[in-house]
């Protein structure tokens, strides 16, 4: 009889909650349960989908036990693993993280350039108190950290919790594969065996084989050339087009500036600035779209679950895409050796980096944790992006460690998306009034 666990997912509140939990249902058999929790520190917005959260969970076994808390110590007690999913400042702090750059003609996003700046500034504290709750409470639980920047978050880990028992990782990769394995013909990402490497949202595939071994680069590479992450002609010419279908399209055009590696659609934004300043609307962004969207959808959704009592007829989907928290779950349960792109300390796995930067890589995964596949050299093109980038993300750091207004212009003014140290300091000065319930006071 395989143990059953018990998990506590933090950000509860979040719109991706539902989903999580649909597929954790869908995985009993591989990854089975005798409690989920949740745990959010707003009350409020985690109730808006707890009723719905424990309806779907006794429609499928009733003998999985369900709470929602906002009491951390009932929330971490007797935990196997975190699945954390949180968002400081919520979806309000990311629109202001989106528009406030684009006043000045800077790029605004939620985890990249001045947007991912101040969004880790707000993370760090976050996720480092619910990694202090999961040590107090239930000191062997694996916290499997997903919440943004997970970059900036993962600097902060290795930095203030380096024993701590916390994996980063990010269902980027998972999207862009699921579309290169359509691309090839496949019918699952997991036929391929990929070499990848880079930072968070800044990296870059070298290899992608299938399980013959047989090199596929070259043929998904002619593909994404054409039409980017765009996985066939019918759906360039019929899918909606919407910013995720732009920013899959757009890296049709990131793949030129270096054509024997397949770019993360990330790179958009630190590469081609001035196309995406040009096409944002400082009116209506990305944040606005998710809250008209998602967010609407999944608390509807949920409010009619809690309302008739049962799920029938709900629109609301299995996160397939989330399945790779189950991979990890699993393979740091059952020791299976699961090759996992994982962010992670580089300690000589790229060879020509410095050791402690947090790069996301192909890892080994099992019973005690990972262990990173080695990469070797880089392109000085590479190396150069991502030497930049790694700075900004350290001195982030630092300046929340120091409550430091220098560093925190030095990494604004470094960041690739950011013209001068001029434009850079108004950003700041901006991002400072707007955040005061959220970061340190810099000085
Ligand atoms: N790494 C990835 O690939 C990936 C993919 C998708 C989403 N995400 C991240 O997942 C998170 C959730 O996204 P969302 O759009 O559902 O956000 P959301 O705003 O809908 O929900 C986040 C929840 O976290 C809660 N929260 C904030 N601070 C907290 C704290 N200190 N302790 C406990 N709960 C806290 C909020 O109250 C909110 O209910 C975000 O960080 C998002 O960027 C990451
Ligand atoms: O703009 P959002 O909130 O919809 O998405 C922002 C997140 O985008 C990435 O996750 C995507 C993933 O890449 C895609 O394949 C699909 O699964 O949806 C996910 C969430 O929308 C990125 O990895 C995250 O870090 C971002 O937060
Ligand atoms: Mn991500």
């Amino acid at each position: 009889m395989k143990n059953k666990f018990s998990i506590v997912i933090a950000g509860g509140g979040s719109t991706y909650t539902p989903e999580i939990i649909l597929m954790l249902l869908d995985n009993l058999d591989r990854f089975p349960l005798r409690t989920i929790k949740l745990y959010d520190n707003d009350e409020n917005r985690q109730n808006k989908l707890a009723k719905a959260c424990e309806i779907l969970i006794k429609e499928k076994d009733p003998s999985i036990s369900f709470v929602a808390t906002t009491n951390p110590q009932i929330a971490y007690t007797d935990v196997d693993f975190c699945l954390a999913h949180i968002r400081v400042g919520q979806l309000p702090m990311r629109e202001l993280d989106e528009k406030i750059p684009l006043k000045y003609s800077v790029v605004g996003q939620e985890t990249c350039g001045p947007g991912g700046i101040a969004y880790g500034m707000r993370s760090i504290a976050g996720v480092l108190e619910n990694i202090d709750y999961m040590e107090k409470y239930s000191p062997n639980c694996w916290m499997l950290n997903y919440s943004n920047p997970a970059a900036i978050v993962a600097e902060a880990t290795r930095r203030f919790r380096p024993h701590s028992r916390i994996i980063n990782i990010c269902d980027m990769p998972i999207g862009m594969e699921n579309n290169m394995a359509k691309i090839a013909g496949l019918s699952s990402r997991k036929d391929m065996d990929v070499r990848y490497y880079g930072l968070n949202h800044f990296g870059w595939y070298t290899s992608i084989k299938d399980k013959s071994g047989y090199e596929l680069l070259p043929k998904i590479s002619e593909h994404v050339k054409q039409y980017g992450y765009v996985p066939s002609q019918y759906e360039y010419e019929h899918a909606k087009r919407d910013s995720w279908f732009e920013t899959n399209l757009f890296t049709r055009e990131i793949i030129k500036t270096d054509p024997t590696t397949i770019p993360s659609s990330y790179l958009k934004y630190y590469l081609f600035q001035d196309h995406v300043v040009n096409n944002s609307n400082i009116e209506y962004t990305r944040a606005n779209e998710v809250m008209d969207t998602r967010e609407k959808e999944v608390f509807s959704e949920c409010k009619k679950i809690a309302e008739a009592g049962h799920s029938n007829g709900t629109t609301l989907k299995i996160g397939i895409h989330a399945e790779f928290i189950v991979d990890l779950a699993i393979a740091l349960a059952y020791n299976t050796h699961e090759r996992m792109l994982l962010i992670v300390e580089n300690n000589g796995a790229i060879a020509n980096l410095q050791d402690d930067a947090m790069v996301e890589i192909p890892c080994i995964v099992g019973k005690d944790g990972y262990e990173p596949l080695s990469i070797g050299n880089i392109p000085l093109f590479q190396k150069g992006l991502i030497e930049q980038q790694l700075a900004v993300e350290k001195l982030v750091v630092e300046a929340w460690a120091e409550h430091s207004y220098q560093k925190l212009w030095q990494a604004l003014t470094l960041s690739k998306t950011v013209p001068s140290a001029t434009i850079a300091k108004k950003i700041l000065d901006d991002f400072i009034e707007v955040n005061k319930d959220y970061w340190p006071e810099l000085r």
